[in-house]
This record gives C-alpha cells, sequence and structure tokens, in this order.
C-alpha cells in the first residue's frame, strides 16, 4: 500500500497550463464547498495543517497539487456550490474543473465528498452523474461521521447510497475528525492508484536512430 504520509505539497494552478507533467496518476478531491475535502486530505497524509481549512466556505481557490512518495499526486479541488462568490468566479472554477477532469489522461479517481449529515443535493448527483457519463472513476466518501450516532450514520448513508443509486461496497463513511474509514480510504485509494498506468519520468519514449 502506498505511503500516504510522505507527502510534499507541489504547485498550485490557476490554469490548466500551469498542472504538472502527467508522470503519475492523480487522485482529485471534490465536493460541495466547505464539505471537508482539505480535512479529508490532511487526514489522509496525517498532517493536521498541510492543506489549508477554513470554516468559511470558498477556501480553497485552485487545483493545489501535492505529491506522494515520487508515485502519485493528490489533488485538492476548489468547493462547488458556494453561492458568496461572484457568478465570474464561480464558472471561471466550474471551467477549470470541467477541463480538468475531461482532459487528465492519468485521473486516476475523482473522490466524490459528501456531507453525511445532509440529504443528497443536486450539484453532488450531478457530479456522480457527469463522472458515470465520462467512464471516470470516481469513490464517494461521506464524511463528518462524526457528527452522528452509529445508528443515524447508517441510515443516513442508506438514504444517501439509494440517491446515487449504490450500495454499500461503492462508498466510504468516514470523519476526518476520528478517522473513522481511514484504513479503507487509503486502501480503496492505493487501488485506484495502481489501476492506470503512467510513464514515470526518465523512461520516455526514445526514437531508435
Ligand atoms: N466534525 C467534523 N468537522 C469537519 C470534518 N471535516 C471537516 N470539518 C470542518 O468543516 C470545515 C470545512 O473544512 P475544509 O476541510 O476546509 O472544507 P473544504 O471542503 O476544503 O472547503 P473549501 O476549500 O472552502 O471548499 C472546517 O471547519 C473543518 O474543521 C469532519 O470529518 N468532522
Ligand atoms: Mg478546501
Amino acid at each position: 500500500m502506498i505511503d500516504f504520509r510522505k507527502v510534499q505539497f507541489l504547485l498550485s494552478a490557476h490554469a490548466i497550463g500551469q498542472l504538472p507533467a502527467p508522470v503519475y496518476p492523480d487522485i482529485a478531491f471534490a465536493g460541495r464547498s466547505n464539505v471537508g475535502k482539505s480535512s479529508l486530505l490532511n487526514r489522509l497524509v496525517d498532517r493536521s495543517n498541510l492543506v489549508k481549512t477554513s470554516s468559511k466556505p470558498g477556501k480553497t481557490q485552485s487545483l493545489n497539487y501535492f505529491l506522494v512518495e515520487e508515485s502519485l499526486y493528490l489533488v485538492d479541488l476548489p468547493g462547488y456550490g458556494y453561492a458568496q462568490v461572484s457568478q465570474q468566479t464561480r464558472q471561471s472554477w466550474q471551467g477549470l474543473i470541467t477541463e480538468y477532469v475531461t482532459t487528465r489522461s492519468t485521473l486516476a479517481c475523482v473522490v466524490v465528498i459528501i456531507d453525511l449529515r445532509h440529504e443528497l443535493k443536486q450539484l453532488d448527483r450531478e457530479l456522480v452523474d457527469w463522472l458515470r457519463y465520462l467512464d471516470t472513476p470516481y469513490l464517494p466518501v461521506y464524511t463528518k461521521a462524526d457528527k452522528l450516532s452509529r445508528n443515524q450514520q447508517m441510515k443516513n448513508a442508506a438514504a444517501l447510497d439509494a440517491g446515487l443509486t449504490l450500495t454499500a461496497d461503492d462508498r466510504i463513511i468516514f470523519s476526518s475528525s476520528t478517522g473513522q474509514g481511514l484504513d479503507s480510504l487509503r486502501s480503496r485509494l492505493s487501488g485506484f492508484a495502481r489501476s492506470i498506468s503512467v510513464t514515470p519520468p526518465g523512461e520516455g519514449f526514445i526514437a531508435p536512430i
């Protein structure tokens, strides 16, 4: 399994042209603004503050790349569905994410992070439908589980599963606060990372003379 703790910040991309060379698989983290994407990333890599989090929505505004163990990129995406930013800003985020997901050939998985406390939101549904349509691998993660009793967790997860037409095996119940679901998350993401082949740096095609 990949050691997610061997991680370093690489770069922040505000345009597709700024992405790093596709020499490792990408795992991207998507979800509504303030759902806990950056917190999940910090828990995944076992750092309290590698990725900046905030109680105010709209914190992450670019594609933030982290490199794990010279083997994998983790990509923190800006959140969607936050009404307090201007229409123009929202559309430029949306445009960047759309272009990223549709063109990044080494995208191994989009982790779709959903708040376990709430009913399924239309934007979450649309994201999952869109990823299915594109045939892009994705992993739903229901987060903030620590805010609910075990009973309520099961009840809410079943409702989200039904809304997304998933079974319990297809998703993970998670908490960044307690670490619930962390082992499953790491092992599923290791599997996704192995599922696509990329050309590692230094092993590019050499033209015959
Ligand atoms: N109790 C609890 N709080 C959480 C959890 N995950 C995130 N939070 C809190 O939710 C708030 C938002 O977390 P972030 O990780 O910054 O959310 P984000 O999705 O990256 O937000 P944007 O970058 O603004 O889109 C913060 O106050 C976190 O402390 C969790 O699993 N449990
Ligand atoms: Mg964030």
